[in-house]
């Protein structure tokens, strides 16, 4: 029995509410038991970022997220640590208050929290005011708090959650913590790991408790984390017609660059054979400097219908435009039934004339694009990005990958992955052409739709991850070419399984 929650696993409040409650029976202890557990595991956590800390100030506030931060000052003072704790105000009941108690028993001093004061001398914050339990932004005292401990420069442990930040969603809803390490509490959190997230989080580390491994197989996770993967080994036998023939459709005036980019990424991802369909204005420029790109101009219906033909996979979209040419071309290209990855223009024209696909599809929406596809803000879509990949799929009847920090990847029947890599040298022009190449690459290899939104998603994640080593200003789409050739092939990185 090895204890150990699966890192994978993402789960959303209400199943961690059933998860606590099927570990107390399990564990056959209270939930004061289990809230000691909980402040163990921050104060290990404390000691093994900052074994220099001597004094620490904890604020908590009116839940069990609070009755943590009250026995961890209980242990940390038994530990010889010097304590200052601020509360927000009175403690709900039951474990919460049994927590408050035995603070008061021991150490004792609980320093009200007064907006008008300073906060107390110390070498590090401990913030045990919000858990999963937040439901609405923090109201004015509270806020006030969190951003004297935000500008204090201090480091700040996060207990369980970035308080401020929805657990559920990943959006923050007011102000929020910001934290140099969250330990979390029994399992992982779908919020803790996308959208405003990424900023408020710092280091994540996840403790079990000690709750045994069949408790979790009572919740089916509503999400996971993609594991880092290789693409599969090619046989030894194998032809350039074994490894697909995707058709890059795209590139108008002032986009071939768009175009190019999806065109190379798809080489790079391993189709055997990669043509680009475009203005014959760019056929040169295309050909000169990837001579490995069959790049044909296209006028209209009558000269794309022999390319659809021939290919077995279309990526649809990058620098297509929308206007007559692009349009005629989008019109065409979705009547033929091929596997298909949509992005960009392609999603923009497919907002304006939606469809639902029954053949093989991945939309590749960034926020903006969902907020149309969806017919809602691009506000509406960063307050719930899980709800709004699901609806994106369902709507659709297609695999859909929601861009941004920590993307998504939704399939109609409710799957949900989430990707841990990626960081903000990759918010640049071209990265997301990149992606839509990769993606239909892999699907021309024989991936499913699924796969290969996955297995993409992380390679080119992973490629910006390791392309942005020399920093993420200034990071380019094509720096991300090399390294998703190394890890497409299993070098630095590679190994897992996904799909
Ligand atoms: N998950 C577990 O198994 C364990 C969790 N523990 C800790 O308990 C919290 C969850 O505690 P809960 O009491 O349910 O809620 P919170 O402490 O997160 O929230 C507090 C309380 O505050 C109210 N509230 C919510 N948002 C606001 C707001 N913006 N302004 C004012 N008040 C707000 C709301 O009514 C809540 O009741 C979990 O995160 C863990 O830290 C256990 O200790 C270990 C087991
Ligand atoms: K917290």
């Amino acid at each position: 029995m090895s204890a150990h929650p699966c890192h994978r696993d993402l789960y959303t409040v209400e199943q961690l509410r059933l998860l606590d409650r099927a570990a107390l029976a399990a564990l056959g202890i209270s939930g004061q038991e289990l809230m000691y557990r909980a402040a163990s595991a921050a104060l290990n956590s404390l000691r093994r970022h900052w074994p220099q800390a001597r004094r620490i100030c904890i604020h908590c506030g009116p839940g069990n997220n609070g009755g943590d931060g009250f026995l961890l000052g209980v242990l940390a003072h038994e530990a010889g640590l010097q304590v200052e704790l601020v509360a927000l105000g009175s403690t709900s009941h039951g474990d919460a208050a049994k927590a408050r108690e035995a603070w008061q028993a021991g150490a004792g001093r609980v320093q009200l929290w007064d907006a008008q004061a300073l906060l107390p001398e110390a070498e590090l914050h401990v913030d045990a005011l919000y858990g999963i339990g937040l439901n609405r932004a923090p109201e004015a005292g509270a806020a006030r708090l969190i951003e004297q401990i935000n500008r204090s420069g201090l480091p700040v442990l996060a207990l369980d959650v970035p308080s401020g930040l929805n657990s559920d969603t990943g959006d923050c809803p007011g102000t929020a913590i910001r934290a140099d390490v969250t330990v979390s509490f029994i399992a992982g959190k779908r919020g803790l790991h996308t959208g405003r997230a990424a900023d408020q989080v710092g280091v994540l580390e996840l403790a079990g408790l000690g709750v045994p491994d069949s408790v979790y197989e009572h919740v089916r996770p509503d999400a996971q984390l993609l594991a880092a993967a290789a693409l599969p080994a090619r046989a030894r036998y194998a032809n350039k017609g074994n490894h697909g023939h995707v058709l890059v459709i795209g590139g108008d005036y002032g986009m071939a660059g768009a175009a190019r980019l999806a065109g190379e990424s798809a080489l790079r991802a391993g189709a055997g054979l990669v043509s680009v369909a475009t203005r014959a204005e760019h056929g040169f420029a295309l050909n000169a400097t990837r001579p490995e790109l069959m790049v044909r101009g296209v006028d209209g219906p009558q000269t794309l219908a022999p390319l659809l033909e021939r290919a077995s996979v279309l990526a649809l979209g990058p620098g297509l435009g929308q206007a007559a040419w692009g349009h005629a071309l989008w019109l065409t290209a979705l009547d033929a039934n091929k596997p298909l990855v949509l992005d960009a223009d392609g999603l923009n024209l497919l907002a304006r004339e939606p469809r639902q696909f029954g053949t093989p599809t991945v939309l590749t929406p960034h926020p903006g694009e969902a907020a149309r596809l969806l017919g809602i803000s691009t506000a509406e879509i960063e307050r719930d990005r899980f709800a709004a990949v699901r609806e994106l799929s369902r709507r659709y009847a297609a695999v859909v990958v929601l861009k941004g920090a920590g993307s998504l990847i939704a399939d109609p029947d409710g799957r949900l992955d989430v990707c841990p890599w990626g960081n903000p040298g990759m918010a640049s022009a071209g990265m997301g052409d990149l992606l839509t190449g990769i993606v239909a690459a892999l699907l021309a290899q024989g991936c499913t739709p699924w796969q290969a939104a996955g297995l993409g998603v992380g390679l080119h994640a992973r490629a910006g991850d390791l392309a942005a080593q020399q920093g993420e200003r200034g990071l380019l789409a094509s720096d991300l070419l090399a390294p998703l050739r190394a890890l497409g092939n299993g070098m630095p990185g590679g190994g897992g399984e996904h799909g």
